[in-house]
């Protein structure tokens, strides 16, 4: 029967819609999924591009997809490095997709974002905290140099806190080997966590900048500014080579103090090993701890132990088999570090699994590592000169105070009092961290020493549970563990503050500006205690640009009085009040930087790409301005400037090269010595051929206007791109300039040519009384490339880096798989277990 027309229209409508629906779909210009990966909200920007929240649709996990373009080789060079990186403190990068144009990293996601944005939060980190959180920290940097890489973007902003507040360490974007090179010369970091030998263009050792730069970490914790930082670029680069960190006594320790002095020792040789942090007092127990777990987990790694090998991974694998999944393609992408679609799956799964088995068997892990710190507490602790308050590590104390809920059987007499500590003690991530390790939660679910206690206490009078009942929650000595007890408040009327040194490189207290000034009675003196004071800052940095001065090629110096001049418009107050200028990362790309030699490596159509190079800044733009700030006669390098320096800013990450040569090499440079680059040759002699800065060659005002607009990214952006990034957010302040994060890569310096490099003219000292004049005098020197000599092994490497495709599954979008060939040695089980911390990894997510 025919269809009426009321029916016909009805139908036809209902054709439309779905029609519309559809083409609505396909014309949205919101992106929604990417591989494996649906999009859920974007939770950052990148220098390249936005960092989204998505979920894995096969196992609902969480992760973050970070976006990166294909002609960045600092993609390759992150994408390369991390993806070797197998370690608790280090996030985890699941997978790769490589679609049309973009590089797409699915990440570990860490709710608890950046170390810098909790410490905006904060304004200094208590120091047990501090002990915690830089442990995990030392621990990730560890196991990278054990792996024979250098990150050299160490900084506040590059280190995540998970969902329990744990150190993650991230963005390798600047990571390179020093197997190969152990003397590197390459300019790189982020200018105010930069060590004196990199600002002096010295060659350098790798492992040690990195150390430095944990200094700098350090002391920005405890302090909420940072040591070295100037308004002017220049003057922070005079102050880092030439002055000393001072210490504000109401806020750290001697053990603190000396630790810091220790890391930001201005001879390398001087600085100490990681071993040596791990193993200082300023640590406590968590750096042995970690230093115990991370060597067992190395010695693991390096031996190859093979994946699958615990119970329950076999167990997954046993599942995807019956299901159906091929498990050989599986494990081969696992133990390959393939980072596809398949090994992303299996992590993401295996996560899952783990914590579906921590339900399962409800602390099993926990209620093991509790025992081992409850003996740990008999052992004598590290006494601090410092308040014992303030110092008393917070691991035992947890482990007490479980005990201590034990014997009271804490599940039946929790008082409201002991129930707000610990939800005050999990604001912070140390606690959170501690509390998920050790006894945070379980009075809440039944374990076998709370079954013992129970059992005990049964046995006992009534009575006895009422004492206990009874018994003050200050009492308890675990108390002491939280750390809003050991707070600033409680750091100011301490009467067992280190005295202030002799001589001015100690202060009793730091006058800072922008701080509020607060009485605080110390040993029944007043004492005028200077509290950081919030303050939204100016985001004013501009995009580096390459100069050649007397300091070499360095070629990151800012100016930026002309965009103090364009008057950024000024954040509001922030809450707490502190002024804080977010330093932002930023890759420079000065100069022929051959980005087309990577994006034909990567090429989805296997064609060499033409794409031009898109960066080289014009040089000469601020050479006014450097010589007024490098004028040793300019206020602020003694130290009662420095103490008027108060500000910690984001650092901005500029990857910039100082000339032709040098970036040329820096390119390459970064590659031909990993086994996974493609060829050197090519890559250099396409860079040549089709090397443009048209798109770079912006004159530094023009950039920093631009970038001014966009608020709080270099125009020329560490990717090589305008910036995206616009930073809404509450920044740590920054008196004025963005310190900003710079690779000038270096030219190839061999070990042959070592002294060459390091001779005088090459490298001179920041301090000489020549510098003025050489900064007037000396122009820009460019560097004629000779890459062949630059890199010796130009010709004899073989192209190491192929390409393999998967269809990534759930879109037509493919998935590039790196060769197998040049990937590293498969490694080994789960280190997550052997810490006792992953096995109770909770992958929900808080928001
Ligand atoms: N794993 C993650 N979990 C949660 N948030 C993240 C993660 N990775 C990045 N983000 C968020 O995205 C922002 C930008 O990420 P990231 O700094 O890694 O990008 P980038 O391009 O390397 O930037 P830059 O070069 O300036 O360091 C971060 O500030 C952070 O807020």
């Amino acid at each position: 029967m025919f269809p009426s027309r009321l029916e016909q229209n009805q139908l036809k409508a209902s054709i439309a819609a779905s029609y519309n629906k559809l083409y609505g779909q396909f014309s949205l210009n919101e992106l929604q999924e990417v591989g494996n990966y649906r999009i859920l909200k974007i939770v950052g920007e990148g220098s390249f591009g936005k960092v989204y929240l998505a979920s894995h649709r096969l196992t609902h996990q969480k992760v973050v997809l970070k976006m990166g373009s294909k002609n960045d080789p600092n993609v390759v060079r992150e994408v390369f490095y991390h993806r070797q990186f197998d370690y608790t403190y280090i996030t985890r990068l699941y997978e790769v997709i490589v679609t049309e144009n973009y590089v797409w990293m699915a990440l570990e996601y860490c709710p608890g974002k950046e170390l810098y944005e909790y410490l905006l939060t904060k304004k200094h980190i208590p120091l047990p905290e501090c002990s915690q959180l830089f442990s995990q920290i030392v621990g990730a940097v560890y196991y990278a140099h054990s792996m024979k890489c250098v990150h050299r973007d160490l900084k506040l902003e590059n280190i995540l806190l998970d969902k329990k507040g744990q150190a993650k360490l991230t963005d390798f974007g600047f990571t390179r080997e020093c197997a190969t090179k152990g003397i590197l010369e390459t300019v790189c970091g982020t200018t105010v966590y930069m060590a004196p030998e990199l600002i002096e263009r010295k060659p350098y050792e790798g492992y040690k900048i990195d150390i430095w730069s944990l200094g700098i970490i350090l002391y920005t914790m405890i302090h909420g500014t940072m040591p070295f930082d100037e308004e002017d670029e220049l003057k922070t680069k005079y102050k880092i080579v030439n002055s000393f960190p001072v210490f504000d006594c109401n806020l750290i320790n001697a053990e603190g103090e000396d630790l810091i002095t220790k890391l930001l020792q201005k001879d390398p040789q001087q600085r100490p090993s990681l071993t040596q942090v791990l193993q200082h007092p300023f640590l406590q127990s968590y750096g042995s701890d970690i230093l115990d777990k991370t060597e067992k987990i190395i010695k693991r790694q390096s031996h190859g132990s093979k994946n699958f090998h615990t119970k329950l991974e076999r167990r997954l694998l046993k599942k995807l088999k019956q299901t159906g999944f091929d498990t050989q393609s599986i494990k081969h992408s696992v133990n390959k570090k393939k980072c596809d679609n398949l090994s992303g799956m299996w992590h993401l799964l295996l996560e899952k699994e783990k914590r579906c088995e921590v339900l399962r068997h409800p602390r099993r892990s926990r209620s093991v590592l509790s025992v081992k710190k409850v003996f740990d507490t008999t052992a004598p602790s590290r006494k601090s000169t410092d308040d014992n308050k303030s110092n008393y590590p917070l691991s035992k104390a947890t482990s007490l105070k479980r005990i201590i809920s034990m014997k009271s059987d804490s599940a039946s007499i929790r008082q409201p009092t002991n129930l707000s500590q610990s939800k005050e003690a999990k604001k912070g991530p140390s606690q959170n961290a501690e509390l998920s390790n050790g006894g945070g939660k379980s009075s809440k679910k039944p374990n076998f020493f709370n079954k013992m206690s129970n059992f005990f206490k049964n046995k006992k009078q009534t009575g006895s549970s009422a004492e206990s009942r009874s018994t003050s929650p200050t009492s308890d000595p675990a108390d002491k563990r939280n750390h809003n007890k050991i707070s600033f408040e409680s750091r100011k009327s301490s009467p067992q503050r280190s005295p202030p040194r002799p001589g001015n490189k100690t202060t009793k207290s730091v006058p800072h500006l922008g701080h509020n000034v607060t009485d605080a009675k110390e040993g029944g003196a007043k004492l005028k205690i200077e509290e950081p004071v919030l303050k939204k800052f100016k985001s004013n940095s501009s995009s580096e640009v390459s100069r050649q001065t007397s300091l070499g090629n360095y070629d990151s110096e800012l100016d930026h009085r002309p965009l103090a001049v364009t008057g950024l418009p000024s954040f509001d107050e922030s809450k707490n009040g502190v002024q804080k200028v977010r330093p932002i990362s930023i890759l420079s790309q000065q100069s022929e930087i051959s980005n087309d030699t990577y994006n034909s490596e990567y090429s989805t159509d296997g064609n060499v790409s033409n794409s031009k190079a898109n960066s080289s800044l014009s040089s000469n733009t601020n050479k006014t301005a450097s010589n007024v700030v490098l004028s040793p006669n300019v206020d602020g390098y003694d130290n009662s400037s420095l103490q008027s320096r108060i500000t910690a800013k984001r650092s901005m990450s500029i990857m910039s090269s100082a000339s032709s040569a040098s970036e040329k090499s820096s390119r390459t440079d970064s590659f031909y010595d990993i086994s996974t680059a493609s060829s050197p040759k090519t890559m250099d002699l396409r860079a040549m051929s089709t090397y443009s800065n048209s798109d770079t060659t912006l004159p530094r005002v023009s950039v920093g206007s631009h970038w001014l607009a966009k608020r709080g990214r270099s125009p020329v952006g560490r990717r090589g791109r305008l910036p995206q990034r616009n930073i809404s957010r509450k920044l740590l302040n920054h008196s004025s300039s963005a310190a900003q994060s710079v690779i000038q890569e270096e030219s190839s310096f061999d070990d042959d040519n070592a002294g060459d490099l390091a001779e005088p003219d090459i490298v001179p000292q920041l301090d000489s009384p020549d510098i003025m004049k050489e900064l007037n005098d000396t122009p820009s020197k460019p560097q004629t490339p000779n890459l062949e000599a630059e890199h010796p092994l130009i010709d004899r490497r073989p192209i190491l880096f192929e390409m393999g495709r998967s269809l990534s599954g759930g879109s037509s979008r493919w998935s590039h798989n790196f060769s197998e060939d040049q990937l590293p040695p498969p490694r080994g089980d789960d280190e997550h277990l052997e810490l006792g911390i992953a096995d109770d990894e909770d992958n929900s997510l808080e928001d």
